[in-house]
């Protein structure tokens, strides 16, 4: 994807993010950081769709996604998945029924209705599950797994869905220290086994330095910072954080 001059504007108030310009190639995991009200979350919104742009151009399979119709945003998004912070899942049924119904987009409504899906989409969901490391959770119900767990079965009904692009938005915030290192670590591997571009807001510096491939430091609505990812140094982060 390739982002040109992006601006994003709230009605009449100052820009929230202003000339805004970067590639991301396929597989890259790209943690963006910043303090907060940098513009974070804006960005990431706008990345997804889910907020309209101001001004600027997105480039996205060979085609300019910001001028596409309801219909054909529509499509777009259909390959993509978001991690939110609070996971989005059905906490009263079992991990495996979750990422199965994550399937359901994907599958051809004749399927559904024959019930024919029902053997393929189990094995498929366990498989996924046990891409996240979750494989002898499957049958619990959501509810009673710990924050991290909730968030791998999140990132698992993702994950079968297919998706090419994740964007997350402060997945590990609220996680203890041991749970957000094995979402981090998930992470990293989707992008790295799957070849899945991950973009993630962090508020954690040091989670960006160890699992990203990227990070991109915004300050003030501008990026101030992109660099492949490594310790930063403390010039570095004077201007980030
Ligand atoms: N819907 C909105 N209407 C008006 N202003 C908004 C809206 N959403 C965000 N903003 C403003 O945009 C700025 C950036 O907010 P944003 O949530 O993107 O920052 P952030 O870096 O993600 O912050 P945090 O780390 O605290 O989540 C803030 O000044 C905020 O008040």
């Amino acid at each position: 994807m390739i982002v040109r001059n992006l601006s994003k504007r709230f009605g009449s108030e100052a820009e929230v993010l202003s000339g805004i310009s970067f590639q991301v190639d396929q597989g890259e995991f790209v943690a963006i950081i910043g303090s907060s009200g940098s513009g974070k979350s804006t960005l990431l919104r706008c990345l997804s769709l889910q907020e309209t742009w101001t001004e600027g151009e997105y480039i996205y399979e060979g085609r300019d996604i910001t001028k596409l119709n309801p219909l054909e945003k529509f499509k777009v998004r259909k390959n993509w998945a978001f991690l939110e912070e609070k996971p989005n899942v059905n906490m009263r049924t079992t991990a495996q029924k979750n990422v199965w119904t994550g399937r359901w987009k994907q599958t051809p409504l004749w399927r559904l209705v024959t019930r024919r899906a029902a053997m393929d989409e189990h094995v498929m969901a366990a498989d996924y599950l046990e891409k996240v490391g979750l494989l002898d959770k499957g049958d619990e119900k959501v509810e009673k797994l710990s924050g991290g767990e909730q968030q791998r079965v999140a990132l698992a009904k993702a994950l079968v869905q297919e998706a090419q692009v994740i964007f997350a938005d402060e997945p590990v915030r609220g996680l203890d220290p041991a749970s957000s290192e094995r979402v981090m670590e998930d992470l990293r591997k989707t992008a790295k086994r799957d070849n899945v571009t991950i973009i993630c807001c962090l508020h954690k510096l040091e989670l960006a330095e160890r699992y990203a491939t990227r990070i991109m430091g915004l300050s003030g609505g501008k990026i101030v910072l992109d660099i492949p990812a490594r310790r930063l140094t403390l010039r570095e982060k004077d201007m980030i954080l």
